[in-house]
């Protein structure tokens, strides 16, 4: 299973290893060293976790090697065998809406990946019309909320649509409708939630810091999402990975109340407290009045590794459905029925029209069952 909290690998795992000679259980130099074996030995260390941290890097670029491979191959034994233990969301619709008869559907929503392509410029991940159009149907029927890694005010102006709620940075700013809608109750107006906030200045100055640090690094952009910072490497040309990645962490030194993880070619700089996607969820359905309900469906949809700390409470409450967009196959927690996965390898293109098929499939449900006979 993905782990959230396992993102980056240890490079002091791997640095302890390689100071290690074969076979041997001790290290061969005195401690401490002398100056100059020190400095080596530094050296030797941003090297192997530098090299670490490029694997994982890599690991973050859909278009690396393995995939690249698959692509080129076409479908072959893992990405059946996937998709077999994944059906589509969309195959099993069926299944979906036999899953919330009783119960209201709360609908929750990624942006980057999920809502919108993913581009080279993170400012200009805009969402379509069509599918602006999907979500607002969608907001019509269901309360729906966008839980992204993106700052809410950003996030926002990309959605534009004033009777969701919103979560940004992660689920660590949160925001009721600033327009009702049938679902909003009146005190969903008034919901703000920032777990975080204590650590606005800290991250204020770890964005300019990061800022200063990676201006000699072309294609690093940093972007400050208000409780986290974004450091993206999508446009960094790969033999300067180590050195930004390097960089980041040299930052990160002084900071010991904030952590470091990594999504979609991006590194993550977020406050330590135990905040995720995962409780910005359950924060909502108890904000929307579901808190240990049992007519509660949510619907959770998000293709990044944070969004498995959604998925991952879907699963522990032993409800609500999960669906990972993802073109390759990979772990995943989302549950009971996972991922809207096609039986054949895509463009992501296809796969945001999957998403908002599966939106627009629920309102038709919803409105059909609504005007259904009773006999
Ligand atoms: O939780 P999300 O809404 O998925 O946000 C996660 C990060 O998304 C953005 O970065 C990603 O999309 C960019 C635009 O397509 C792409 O250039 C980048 O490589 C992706 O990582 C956003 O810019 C980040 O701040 C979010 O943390």
């Amino acid at each position: 299973m993905t782990k959230q909290s396992v993102v980056v690998p240890a490079p002091e795992a791997a640095t302890a290893a390689a100071m290690m000679p074969p076979n041997t259980a001790a290290p061969l130099l005195p401690y401490p060293p002398p100056r100059a074996v020190r400095k080596r030995y530094q050296q030797k260390i941003d090297h192997v976790a530098g090299s670490c941290w490029v694997d994982s890097m890599r690991a973050s670029s859909p278009t690396h090697a393995k995939a690249a491979a698959a692509l080129a191959a076409g479908v072959d034994d893992e990405h059946a065998a996937w998709v077999v233990k994944h059906p589509s969301a969309l195959d099993k619709f069926d299944q979906v809406v036999a899953a919330s008869k009783g119960k209201q559907i709360v609908v929750f929503l990624d942006y980057d990946g999920t809502l919108s392509p993913i581009v080279d410029d993170p400012d200009a991940a805009y969402m379509s019309d069509t599918m602006r159009r999907a979500v607002r149907s969608v907001a019509k029927h269901f309360p729906t909320a966008i839980v992204s890694g993106r700052c809410r005010d950003k996030v926002f102006q990309f959605v534009k649509l004033a009777e969701l709620y919103y979560a940004g940075s992660h689920g660590m700013d949160i925001k009721g409708p600033a327009k009702a809608s049938r679902h909003t109750k009146a005190k969903a107006k008034r919901v703000l939630f920032q777990p975080a906030s204590e650590f606005l200045p800290m991250i204020q100055q770890v964005h300019e810091s990061l800022l200063e640090k990676t201006k000699c690094i072309p294609g690093a952009k940093v972007e400050n999402n208000k409780f986290c910072v974004s450091v993206h490497f999508r446009c960094v040309d790969e033999k300067s990975w180590s050195t930004l990645a390097n960089m980041v962490k040299s930052v990160l030194k002084d900071y010991p109340k904030l952590k470091l993880t990594q999504g979609r070619m991006v590194f993550e700089v977020r406050p330590t407290i135990k905040w995720d996607k995962g409780k910005a969820l359950e924060f909502l359905l108890e904000s929307l009045g579901f808190a240990d309900c049992s007519d509660v469906l949510p619907v959770y949809i998000g293709d990044d590794r944070t969004d498995e700390d959604a998925f991952k409470v879907l699963r522990k409450r032993g409800q609500g459905i999960g669906i990972l967009v993802s073109k390759y196959p990979k772990d995943t927690n989302a549950p009971l029925l996972p991922p809207l996965a096609a039986a054949t390898l895509t463009s992501l293109a296809r796969f945001l029209l999957q998403v908002m098929e599966f939106l627009l499939r629920l309102v038709e449900w919803e409105r059909l069952t609504k005007f259904r006979p009773k006999w």
